[in-house]
């Protein structure tokens, strides 16, 4: 089979849903090594486990008359999105295919619809299982069937419960703009999402959902499936480990090409590019040999794709994430390059105004950023690492207000940065912490929409608004100095500490105070009648009794009210101010413009 084609293992990444069911898939398919011995056996690798196609093709009943090269499938053993955005290969995804677990009973909840925003922004094809089917009252349980078989053994009632959960989950993604069918009617795997109907806990449908990824791979990735089996290795390094009598060690999963013992690697240290050779391979020891002492099996070469473990000198600082490449000929100088530019290369579109977000790994902060530009929210900064007293001082000094937050996912908030977000200069400063994206982006938003509405508030408040009021007959209480008189509001919003201007435009003093019922406020609405003091006139020579009077509203008050806060005003208010303006723009046209 390996000689037949040179395409070799995809891999596979499980998604979804809390508790919708990813471990126990895995789980089940992990299970499934008891197969006949004819079947080639599934094989536990570091981080991952290998289904070959013979195993598939045994469960599923299916005839090896369909041509397939697909060696078989490697799933990675870590699910969740979080695995999948972080484990990346040369800028894209590790995983070449997803499976999204949604519970049938349940439906798509937002991880779910996380899982599908993330696979469309990598275009990962991917599949979804309809899991827990076992659940349906009154399923007949067909354990390890292919779906067909244990369809056909259900009752009408139930087997017409499946096909509505089947049809909301179409319904569901039809409104995210998927094209969905349940598998077995799917005929062109580009136009359609296969929805396989599972259960992890009995295992039907199981042999279904193998071959329906063996089919995507088959059809969507030979070309990306090509490798040189004997080409140079490539691979992404899941985890740095100290292992007794080994030391350092890394867990790899080798995407391409072949990787031997006394290879030269380059690997992305925290502080340097690391150069070193691989002195042993290792492979978990098949379950049946567990009670010899050696936990690992020595191998001499393996190739892609393949989970391994990779001892060799100099491993300290290796970060988790980091690509590894195997220099064959004269290309170290490139291959270094290579490594260096892949880990520098974070595809984050920056703006000069945005906010700061960290992650913990490069693929993290990437999934976090694509997400954030699809909802137009711009990014200043993004970095790799535990939130800082410096992002916290950064923030703070932002202009715009909106943007002085911090995304933090799946990374913590440093003591020293806790201690200076107290400070009562960075009260306007948030930070924003947690492990799902979605979640993240809609505490920001909300955050931001409210900042936003108190901004405009605020300023709403600031502005000086129009009003109209009448001096009243018997009502002078005072001459000057402040002249004290009774007026009506006429219109609009009468405020203290204002000017006023007669109807002919001439300016007659300040508006200090406004009494009503001998109590003083600040703000009066029209049809009221109040006293006012007002610092300027004298009653009998600059104003009268019967004179009408127009707040003065400054020409810069006018332009914002004019352009953005029309709405807000009552129609009094807007009479008044278009009164006003008239008064104002009789000499000035663009007065207020
Ligand atoms: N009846 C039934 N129960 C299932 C099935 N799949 C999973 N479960 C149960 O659902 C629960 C959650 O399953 P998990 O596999 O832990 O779910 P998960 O998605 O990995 O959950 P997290 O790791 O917490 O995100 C467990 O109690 C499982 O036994 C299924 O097909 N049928």
């Amino acid at each position: 089979m390996a000689k037949k084609s040179k395409i070799r293992t995809p891999i596979v990444c499980v998604m979804g849903h809390v508790d919708h069911g990813k471990t126990s898939l895995l789980d089940k398919i992990r299970g499934s090594s008891v197969v006949s011995t004819e079947a080639g056996a599934i094989t536990q690798h570091i981080g991952a486990t290998l289904v070959p196609l013979d195993a598939i093709t045994h469960m599923s009943g299916a005839l090896s008359k369909v041509s397939v090269n697909v060696p078989g499938l490697l799933f990675i053993d870590t699910p969740g999105h979080h695995a999948f955005t972080t484990l990346r290969a040369r800028g894209g995804a590790l995983a070449d295919m997803a499976i999204v677990v949604v519970d049938i009973n349940e439906g798509f909840r937002p991880q779910t619809i996380e899982a599908l925003q993330i696979l469309r922004n990598y275009k990962t094809p991917f599949v979804i299982a309809a899991n827990k089917i076992d659940r349906i009252h009154g399923w007949r349980v067909q354990k390890d069937q292919p779906f067909n078989k244990t369809f056909a053994q259900q009752n009408e009632r139930v087997q017409g419960i499946l096909e509505t959960k089947v049809y909301e989950l179409v319904g569901k993604l039809s409104d995210l703009g998927f094209n969905s069918e349940r598998f077995d009617r799917v005929s062109d795997f580009a136009r359609n999402i296969c929805i396989v109907p599972t259960s992890a806990l009995t295992g039907e449908g199981i042999p279904d959902i193998l071959m329906v990824l063996v089919g995507l791979a088959q059809r969507y990735m030979t070309e990306s499936l090509k490798v040189s089996a004997d080409g140079p290795g490539a691979g992404t390094v899941l985890e740095v480990k100290e292992e007794r009598g080994l030391g350092m060690t890394l867990d790899l999963i080798l995407y391409d090409g072949t990787l031997a013992v006394g290879d030269e690697i380059v690997v992305a240290g925290n502080e340097e590019i690391i150069e070193t050779k691989v002195r042993s391979l290792l492979k978990p020891r098949p379950m049946k040999e567990i009670l010899i002492e050696e936990r690992f099996e020595r191998v001499r070469s393996v190739t892609a794709a393949a989970g391994i473990k990779v001892a060799a000198p100099k491993l300290d600082g290796v970060i988790a994430g980091s690509p590894l490449r195997v220099v064959r000929g004269p290309n170290r100088d490139e291959v270094v390059e290579q490594v260096r530019h892949e880990v520098q290369d974070i595809q984050v579109t920056l703006s000069d105004l945005g906010i700061i977000i960290r992650a913990d790994t490069i693929g993290a902060l990437e999934a976090l950023s694509k997400e954030l530009e699809g909802h137009q929210i711009q990014v200043m900064r993004a970095a790799v690492g535990p939130v800082t007293r410096h992002d916290v001082i950064e923030a703070g000094t932002i202009k715009d207000p909106l943007y002085s937050a911090i995304l933090a996912f799946n990374t913590p908030v440093l003591p020293d940065a806790i201690d200076t977000l107290a400070d009562a200069s960075m009260s306007h400063v948030s930070i924003f912490e947690g492990g799902v994206i979605y979640q993240l982006i809609d505490d920001y938003v909300e955050w931001r929409d409210a900042k936003k509405q108190e901004l405009e508030r605020q300023r709403f408040e600031k502005l000086i608004m129009p009003a109209k009021i009448r001096i009243l007959p018997d009502c002078v209480f005072r001459q000057s100095n402040p002249a004290v008189v009774g007026v009506r509001v006429l219109g609009g919003k009468l405020q203290s500490d204002v000017d006023l201007i007669l109807t002919n435009g001439k300016k007659i003093g300040h508006l200090k105070q406004i009494q009503a019922k001998n109590e003083t406020v600040h703000e009066v609405d029209a049809g009221r009648e109040v006293a006012i003091s007002i610092e300027g006139p004298t009653v009998g020579r600059q104003i009268d009794v019967g004179d009408d009077l127009y707040v003065d509203i400054p020409e810069r008050h006018v332009k914002v009210i004019e352009r953005e806060m029309l709405d807000l005003l009552n129609p009094s208010m807007r009479e008044i101010l278009e009164e006003f303006t008239y008064l104002k723009r009789r000499e000035d046209p663009f007065w207020g413009k």
